[in-house]
């Protein structure tokens, strides 16, 4: 079967060619690389990836096709995939579907046959920017008004876009006395986020992006989590404020987007990263053990140091006063010194910028997960 020919276009012009191969029509948004070599399907249904075409580098995507295990929402999130050679196998093991019959059923378009190196190169060199794709039948023209016409990925709030309406509650079986109850501000929360949590004990709550600390404060949480999610830190300044009025009261967990709340909570400040970390291969160091894991990560915003850099060069923890006692930077990425992660050292809280729970991506930091449930039992 012939595919139509397409293309990606780039807000600064950049063209690059190839061939529709999933469901009809273009797409516009924010375009980002990932290195994973796997995943494909945890990375389209994780909502952090709300607002963006996402580019895989790995040349061969859809060679296992797809099951349900490997969703990390109800639903794909991303608007579109592009990659060098799409696959859509049925006859994986434990393939449920072939990959491009999923992205069809969806809504999802989807552009093969492109030189994604060349693209990956252009988006490293000159960052990460706005772009689409779109059947030969669109002109250049039209299809450049579409992709300005987009509003570019700073300053967007987008947790509102795939927070829950209302709070509801996951937990394992077994005898609910005996589980942690960690309530979350959904503000796009990983299924294997909470399965982590859950696995290991804990009852998860996951309320709208918009619950106050009041609302949350008056329930028998034991602790709080920060969830991933999409869009700009620096645009949630009312999740903000809600994660100051918590710090201290309970103890406060976070993962990347949450890590990035609580940073700003502090008194930290966020910016955006030329073209970001999403991949299953980020070397990080903890300052305080100096032992490195081999991370997953998917964040295109980061935070600054307290010097108001965006780079750690030190090799031991990064010790300030905040309005909540002395705080330190824990983790720095090792291949760009960036921020990695926060520990409040006078009251109970500490957040990582990479994901722990992998999904998808190496399992070096699942320990996590266990050293915050310990901490939230000796709270
Ligand atoms: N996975 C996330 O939580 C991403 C956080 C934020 N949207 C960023 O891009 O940096």
């Amino acid at each position: 079967m012939s595919r139509p020919g397409a293309y990606v276009l780039l807000e600064d012009g950049a063209r690059f060619d190839g061939e529709s191969c999933a469901a009809a029509g273009h797409a516009v948004g924010e375009v980002v690389f990932t290195t994973g070599m796997s995943g494909y399907q945890e990375s389209l249904t994780d909502p952090s990836f709300a607002g963006q075409l996402v580019t895989f580098t790995y040349p061969h995507i859809g060679n296992y096709g797809v099951s349900q295990e490997a969703m990390e929402s109800e639903r794909i999130w991303a608007r579109a995939a592009i990659m060098r050679e799409a696959v859509n196998r049925e006859d994986a093991p434990g393939a449920e579907r072939g990959w491009l019959d999923w992205l069809t059923d969806c809504g999802v378009p989807a552009i093969t046959g492109v030189d994604t190196r060349a693209l990956v190169r252009h988006i490293r060199d000159a960052g990460t920017m706005r772009g689409g794709i779109f059947t030969d039948d669109v002109p250049e023209s039209r299809a450049r008004e579409l992709v300005v016409a987009e509003p570019p990925m700073a300053g967007q709030d987008l947790a509102r876009l795939v927070t829950p309406a209302q709070a509801h509650t996951v937990a394992a079986a077994g005898d609910p006395r005996d589980r942690l109850r960690i309530h979350a501000i959904d503000t796009g929360i990983k299924g294997s986020i909470v399965r982590n949590l859950v696995q290991r004990g804990a009852e998860v709550t996951l309320h709208p992006c918009t619950v106050t600390s009041d609302e949350l404060l008056a329930t028998d949480a034991d602790a709080f989590f920060l969830a991933n999610g999409p869009g700009d830190p620096a645009a949630l300044g009312y999740v903000v404020q809600t994660v100051r009025e918590l710090i201290g009261k309970r103890p406060v967990w976070g993962i990347c987007l949450g890590h990035q709340l609580l940073c700003q909570a502090v008194g930290l400040e966020t910016y955006k990263l030329p073209f970001g970390h999403r991949g299953g291969n980020h070397p990080v160091k903890d300052l305080r053990t100096q032992r490195i894991e081999i991370t997953s990560q998917n964040h295109g915003f980061a935070v600054r140091a307290p010097d108001g850099g965006g780079r750690v060069e030190a090799d031991e923890p990064v010790r300030w006063q905040t309005d909540f006692g002395e705080a330190a930077l824990t983790h720095v990425n090792l291949y760009d010194r960036t921020v990695e992660g926060l520990e409040l050292l006078e009251v109970e809280s500490a957040t990582v910028q990479y994901h722990p729970e992998a999904g998808p991506g190496p399992n070096d930091a699942l320990y996590q997960f266990d050293r915050f449930l310990d901490a939230v039992r000796s709270a």
